[in-house]
Order: C-alpha cells, then structure tokens, then sequence
C-alpha cells in the first residue's frame, strides 16, 4: 500500500528516513546503500533499498532515458520512498537523478509530511566511474553503441548543497560506508530527540 499510513499497531512510530544517493553510473551509490542498509539493520533498523536499476525492472519498467522519463522515474521512486519513510523504514535510494529540480520536489514531498529527507552526492570523477564501469555503460557509449549516458552525452547536475558529500575515488569501500552509516545514524537520532523534546 502506498497510499497512506499503516495503522492499528500499538508500537510507538519509528523514525523513518529517506536517503537519495544520486551520482554518476559506477560512483558508488549501490555499494554505499548495501553497505550502510547492511549496519542500519545490525542495528536494528528495518530498511529499504529502491535500486535505480531494480525499480526500472519494475514500477518503472515503461520507462526510458528521455529527461521526461527520468523525471517520471525520480517521481515514482520519490513518492515510494515516502510512503515506505513515514511507516517507519529508512529508505536508501541510489538513483541517478540527474536534475536538481526533480531532486528538490522529492524534498519538498518529504517536507510537506514531515518526513527526514537527505541528499547524499557520491562523487567521484568521470574519468574514474568510467575507469570502473561497473556495467559497460562506458565502454558501450564509446562504441557507438549507446547514446545518452548520464555524464557523457546527457546531463548530470551535481548538488549544489548535499547534505553529504562522499568522495570516493578518494577513500576505500569500507571508508564510505562506514561515513555514511554514521551520518545516518546521526540524522536518526536528532531527529529522535527533536521529536521527543
Ligand atoms: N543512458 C543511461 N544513462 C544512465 N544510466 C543508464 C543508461 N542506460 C542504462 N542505464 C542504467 O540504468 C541505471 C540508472 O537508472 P536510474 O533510474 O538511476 O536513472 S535516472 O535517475 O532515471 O537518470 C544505471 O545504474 P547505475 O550504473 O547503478 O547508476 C545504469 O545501469
Ligand atoms: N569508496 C568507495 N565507495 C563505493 N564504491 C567504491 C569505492 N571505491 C571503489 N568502489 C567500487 O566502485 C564500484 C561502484 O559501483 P556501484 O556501486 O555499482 O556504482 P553505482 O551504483 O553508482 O553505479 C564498485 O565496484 C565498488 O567496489
């Protein structure tokens, strides 16, 4: 059900997140949400993770790579997100999202209700992501064999304010995750004592 809150449980609601990883392809946005949804739920913490490459298999599935397709892609996972958020999950969504205002009306849907929402810029330089090219992606679009590749030939607007910046060209897996598990762990947590004070 994504249309509203489950309801008839007597626990006290937990606090539910969103958190948007958007970079490059083979920045290291899958890696960083398996890694941390990995901790959060040795913690205790139930999690989500909506995977681009999953969602377009799926909910997605009639979509392409055309700017209005993406956006549609942003906005479907976005509501997702919420609706998994405010029952209490943390939802880790490595998502390209290419455009900053489909980024931003994400956010504002999480404001409006009330939901924690960060923005998470993996960021490592194209010429490493491509290096990587966890996919081929890369070597496909150099073939010929592909057009449109966020980075290369369509665009990619990097954020101006992320919450976090993680750059991972610069620090090992392990390091990124660990980075990243503890900012979400934070952002719990002050969200929890804001609630309760
Ligand atoms: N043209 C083009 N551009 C970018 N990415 C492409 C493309 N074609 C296929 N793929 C694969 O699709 C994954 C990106 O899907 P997303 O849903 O994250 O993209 S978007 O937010 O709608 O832009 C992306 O996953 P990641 O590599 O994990 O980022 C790719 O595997
Ligand atoms: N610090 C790091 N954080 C995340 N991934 C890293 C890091 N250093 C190297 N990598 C490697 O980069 C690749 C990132 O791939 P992936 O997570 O699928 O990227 P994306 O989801 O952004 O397309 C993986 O092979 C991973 O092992």
């Amino acid at each position: 059900m994504l249309g509203g809150m489950v309801t008839g449980s007597s626990q006290p609601p937990r606090t539910g997140a969103t958190v948007w990883l958007t970079g490059l392809p083979s920045a290291g946005k899958s890696t960083l949400a398996r890694g941390a949804a990995n901790l959060l739920a040795s913690g205790g913490h139930r999690t989500e993770i909506l995977d681009g490459d999953e969602m377009r298999r799926t909910l997605c599935r009639d979509l392409g790579f055309s700017r209005a397709h993406r956006e549609e892609n942003v906005r479907r996972i976005g509501q997702s997100a919420l609706a998994l958020a405010r029952n209490g999950i943390i939802v880790l969504v490595p998502v390209i999202a290419p455009y900053a205002v489909s980024r931003a009306s994400v956010q504002t849907a999480h404001q409006q209700n009330g939901i924690p929402y960060v923005e998470i810029y993996v960021n490592a330089p194209l010429d490493v992501c491509r290096d990587r090219d966890v996919k081929g992606l890369y070597a496909q679009q150099q073939a010929g064999q592909l057009t449109g590749l966020t980075g290369v030939d369509d665009p990619y607007e990097p954020p101006t304010r992320p919450d976090l910046e993680i750059p991972t060209h610069r620090q090992t897996e392990d390091e990124s995750v660990a980075l990243l598990h503890r900012f979400v762990a934070r952002l719990l947590t002050n969200h929890s004592l804001s609630r309760h004070s």
